[in-house]
């Protein structure tokens, strides 16, 4: 993740120049940008439109799948209302204390996005949330942090909530590379950093297979057990989306089901498929990796496809959590102009099919876009007394928990296994 720097940062306000100096040094920087920006692959220039800040981004574009949402007539002609599997057989969503969501959402031109807004409801969202800092951001689940710090082996939240009621005894963790200062030999770290410190540079947190980032492979070797709840979200979402598809009304035959949205073939674009059908059986799918994401409101993560799995079959099943995000999704191809997308705090995407290759990225999280029912308000504290600190965690932050099946249903992961 990386943060943008403001558009001619450092230009516009040099005092020794004079107004005319200050303009012309502008429009020079502005036409060396534009000279760099000529070679931009169309997912670039998008990423780039919504990652700046001045000029602020033109969102009309950005796909809002709220009901009667302003979307421009070409985005709300390519949305696809579908009716999604509300029998929870498995009684996934009923383990959740959950209701099975009932509408999603597929996206002519993008086969195999869906996307269930509102997919877990505001108490769902915090004990998610919760459960995220408390539960899952503890070793042995690796972090970005582990890279520079002996984290605390309760967890960073744990430890400093510990501290901060004074259970435990306030204390500095420890580095374990030298700060960039030190190692020019000018000095020290100014201050020793606590757990609470550290808390708003967690970026990320992996989940059963952990994963090698500079190798982009799985360490077979260690799994840790999966979590159950996450696992079992993951299922519950899955089992929803069994069978979900859209047929244009003269397309080819695809084999029917009541489930399935039918189009008038006029809506449908000459070039594009006639329909797509989303079809991985639930009872095959395994959730073996994931990753939780944390985001500050500068942050975002480019363009990528995940491509590290065995199985690119198996959808991957998205839930974001906090601040609103721009999400981007395109094809294979850079060169193919994405769709944006808002993600708020309880939608859910699922990555099938086709776009499970697909380079997707968050060139945005904007501020200021937390839900009521996330913030301290007396109303949410007195449904959740302990509430109130990780309302403020979340003032700033969005959340993303990603789950994956590594494995094909066939393969057998390595010794060690995994939770079911
Ligand atoms: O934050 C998101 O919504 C997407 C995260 C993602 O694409 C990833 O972790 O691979
Ligand atoms: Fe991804």
């Amino acid at each position: 993740m990386t943060t943008p720097k403001p558009a001619f940062a450092n230009t516009a306000f040099q005092s020794h120049l004079s107004r005319r100096q200050q303009k012309k040094a502008l429009f020079e920087k502005a036409a060396r940008e534009q000279a760099g920006y000529a070679n931009d692959t169309a997912f670039r220039r998008v990423e780039r439109q919504y990652r700046s800040r001045v000029p602020p981004p033109d969102l009309t574009d950005v796909l809002d799948f709220r009901p009667g949402a302003p979307n421009t007539p070409a985005l709300a002609a390519r949305i696809v209302p579908i009716a999604l599997d509300t029998e929870d057989s498995n009684g996934y969503w009923a383990g959740l204390g959950a209701s099975p969501p009932t509408q999603g959402y597929m996206v002519r031109s993008f086969p195999g996005l869906v996307v269930i807004p509102g997919c877990f409801a505001p108490d769902v969202q915090r004990r998610l949330i919760k459960d995220c800092l408390r539960r899952y951001a503890v070793p042995p689940a690796k972090s970005n942090l582990d890279a520079l710090y002996l984290t605390p082996p309760e967890g960073l939240w744990n430890r400093y909530k510990r501290e901060e009621t004074g259970e435990a005894k306030p204390e500095p963790v420890t580095r374990i590379v030298p700060t960039p200062a030190t190692e020019k030999g000018k000095e020290d770290e100014p201050t020793a950093v606590t757990a609470g410190d550290l808390i708003p540079r967690l970026r990320w947190v992996t989940l059963g297979y952990q994963y090698n980032w500079s190798a982009k492979e799985y360490f077979l070797d260690a799994p840790q057990p999966f979590p159950a709840p996450i696992g079992q979200l993951a299922r519950a979402v899955v089992g929803s989306i069994h069978d979900v598809g859209y047929v244009a009304a003269d397309g080819p035959d695809l084999i029917s089901s009541p489930r399935y949205t039918w189009l008038p073939s006029s809506a449908e674009p000459a070039d594009e498929p006639a329909g797509y059908v989303h079809r991985y059986d639930p009872a095959g799918y395994v959730p073996e990796a994931g990753v939780i994401n944390f985001y500050q409101a500068r942050d975002s993560l480019m363009a990528h496809v995940d491509r590290s799995e065995q199985n690119m079959e198996a959808p991957l099943v998205s839930v974001s959590l906090g601040n609103t995000a721009i999400f981007v999704i395109g094809d294979e191809s850079r060169d193919t102009p994405p769709l944006s997308m808002y993600l708020r705090s309880g939608d859910t995407v699922c990555m099938c099919g086709p776009r499970r290759r697909a380079l997707h990225g968050i060139p945005r999280v904007l501020e200021d876009t937390l839900p009521d029912y996330l913030t301290s308000t007396e109303d949410v504290l007195a449904e959740d007394f302990e509430w109130g600190s990780f309302a403020a965690y979340m003032t700033t932050t969005r959340i993303n928990i990603n789950v994956r099946q590594v494995f094909n249903k066939d393969r057998q992961p390595p010794s060690g296994g995994i939770e079911p």
